[in-house]
């Protein structure tokens, strides 16, 4: 805000600028900052509060129009107390605001789902009010029949097609890329033997899919410079009642349709990952100043809710953090019979679902890209040995954060993704040529959990978060597999997430792989999937990341 005031002294004319002060224990938390200037002419005043007003005016990436959805009963029921917190700030900068209190779990995806393309277009951006759940929500109400991505690749195709082309090729060519004995141990992974053994198993040239599971919408990967931005604005109203998006008289920014989240949930993972803070005041000021990055999304396509389940058609849903089996379906599951609890549920559902040491014996298959690039290029394990892909990961480890160069690097893996080479011309094809191929690598065993991480998924349990290097916009998700081991080996891997700085990775039953693109198949037993937080019954999966499906209102952690 900015805006002249006469000063007691008579001769002297003073203005105040509000901006914002970096916290010196946390960066990434800010507090708003007001600085007075004053001059005795009100004329030299007045000129420089014109000329302020007008560069923050100019500055179209600021939204003028939001509509804020709160979830009252989210977290510590906190929602509608950090709302008014921040209002006064969004008042002061001039911004519009809709405000609805959520009524029922999925009110805010029918709003989104339901409201037309017009409605849309009138709005800067969606302000969620609450945790992951709503911000799932609303991400959901948005894309779902608007996103027109590649289809998905079905586990069980995937498997087949694997198991065939190996069998082709083995018959082909004595020579087989594969030692024999991994070979036949994939094999008679294919024939679905009932192996119990872990460890890599085989892969195999050229991906399955009809077409590429990477997005390659445009999208405004402009992060934002901090210093040119950092004045927050002037006067705002706050407009409470029913949905009603005004689509005249107003300024429309040229920015594309923001989601902004104000952090008033249990775990807050996406505010975590997206700005470093849980604070609700910092949450306000990315969104007052336009803050505006990409985030890669993970499209989930769940076949069969049950291994009995026939004639139902596949179920789709958006994530924006973490897709988990496993461990994680088991403990959001048992944390839901005791929402009553609040955010001290999952730590009692933790514990319970610890005790119990289950596995679960499942088919995971995921596309490798061998060449990606630089920065990102030997964060992928090249040979399929998770001790050497531990090593360069390590070596190679690299954190998300503002003005990400990976994320910014527009990198757009569509061209290694060609469904129409042939087996026969990859053979003939140069060793560089087919080093630069992706691949479907396979995998089978027990698993205490499954999980794909599409960001880091920082919290306040996992300071450095599940995936610490997990970047916001590079097209490619975490996947990470916890094999069979014992009780306190498994309490260590969990304790390590808790400590800032250790390696969550460097356990030998812990496999981890960077992928755009993973299958799975249940072979046992069934737990459930947890997806950004909601439950999600799939005997077979398919997660596909879609490269910057949407707009935040955040810049990425700055620590
Ligand atoms: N008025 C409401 N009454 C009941 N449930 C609601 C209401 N509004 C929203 N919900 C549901 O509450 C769920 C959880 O909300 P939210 O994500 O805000 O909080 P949380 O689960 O405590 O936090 P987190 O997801 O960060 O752990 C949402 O998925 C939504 O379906």
């Amino acid at each position: 805000m900015c805006g002249p005031f006469t000063n007691p002294l008579p001769q002297m004319h003073r203005f105040a600028v509000h901006t914002f002060l970096r916290a010196q224990s946390n960066k990434c938390n800010w507090t708003p900052k007001v600085h007075t200037f004053c001059h005795a002419s009100a004329e030299i005043c007045q000129s420089w509060v014109d000329r302020i007003q007008g560069l923050i005016d100019r500055d179209l990436s600021r939204p003028k129009n939001l509509l804020v959805l709160i979830n009252p009963y989210g977290g510590k029921k906190a929602g509608v107390r950090q709302w008014e917190t921040v209002a006064p700030l969004f008042h002061k900068a001039g911004v519009k605001t809709k405000v609805l209190l959520t009524e029922r779990a999925q009110h805010a995806y029918d709003l989104m789902a339901q409201s037309t393309e017009e409605e849309l277009k009138n709005l800067d951006g969606v302000i969620v009010v609450g945790g992951d759940g709503l911000f799932n929500e609303v991400l959901n109400g948005l894309v779902m029949h608007r996103h027109k991505g590649h289809p998905a690749p079905n586990p069980e195709r995937v498997l087949d097609l694997m198991a065939k082309r190996w069998k082709t090729k083995k018959r082909n060519n004595s020579s087989s890329h594969l030692p024999s004995e991994e070979g036949l141990r994939a094999l008679s992974n294919m024939e679905r033997k009932n192996d119990q053994s872990s460890g890599p198993s085989f892969d195999v040239h050229s991906p399955l899919l009809t077409d590429s599971p990477l997005e390659s919408r445009a999208v405004n990967s402009t992060f934002l410079p901090a210093a040119s931005k950092d004045v927050v604005g002037s006067a705002s109203t706050r407009d409470p009642g029913k949905l009603q998006y005004s689509g005249s008289n107003r300024h429309k920014t040229n920015a594309p349709l923001r989601i902004g989240i104000i952090p008033a949930g249990s775990t807050d993972t996406v505010a975590i990952s997206t700005t470093g803070s849980r604070d609700p005041v910092t949450a306000a000021l990315h969104v007052l100043l336009g803050d505006s990055m990409p985030l890669d999304i993970v499209k989930i396509t769940g076949w069969k809710k049950t291994p009995q389940s026939v004639d139902e058609p596949p179920r789709v849903r958006y994530a924006a953090s973490f897709a988990g089996y496993g461990f994680y379906g088991d403990v959001m599951r048992e944390s839901e019979n005791a929402r009553w609890l609040g955010p001290a549920r999952y730590d009692i559902a933790g514990v319970k679902v610890f005790l119990k040491h289950k596995t679960y014996q499942a088919e995971v298959s995921y596309l490798d890209i061998p060449q990606i690039p630089a920065g990102l290029k030997n964060l992928t394990p090249r040979n399929g040995s998770s001790e050497n892909s531990k090593l360069t990961d390590r070596a190679h480890r690299v954190i998300c954060r503002v003005n990400c160069g990976i994320c910014a690097q527009g990198m757009d893996l569509n061209h290694l993704v060609d469904s129409d080479s042939e087996e026969e011309e990859l053979e003939e094809a140069s060793a560089e040529l087919q080093a630069t191929k992706p691949r479907w690598r396979s995998l089978r065993g027990s698993f205490h959990s499954v999980g794909g991480a599409v960001m880091s998924c920082r919290n306040d349990k996992a300071p450095d978060g599940l995936a610490a290097h997990a970047h916001l916009a590079d097209g490619l998700l975490h996947l990470i597999l916890i094999r069979k081991c014992s009780r306190p080996s498994y309490l260590r891997q969990l304790i390590s997430l808790t400590r800032r700085g250790a390696d969550p990775f460097n356990f030998d039953f812990v496999e981890h792989y960077k992928t755009p693109v993973f299958t799975f198949t249940s072979v046992g037993e069934e737990s459930i999937w947890n997806i950004d937080g909601e439950l999600f019954p799939a005997h077979q999966l398919t997660a596909q990341v879609a490269r910057g499906l949407v707009n935040i209102y955040a810049r990425g952690p700055e620590d």
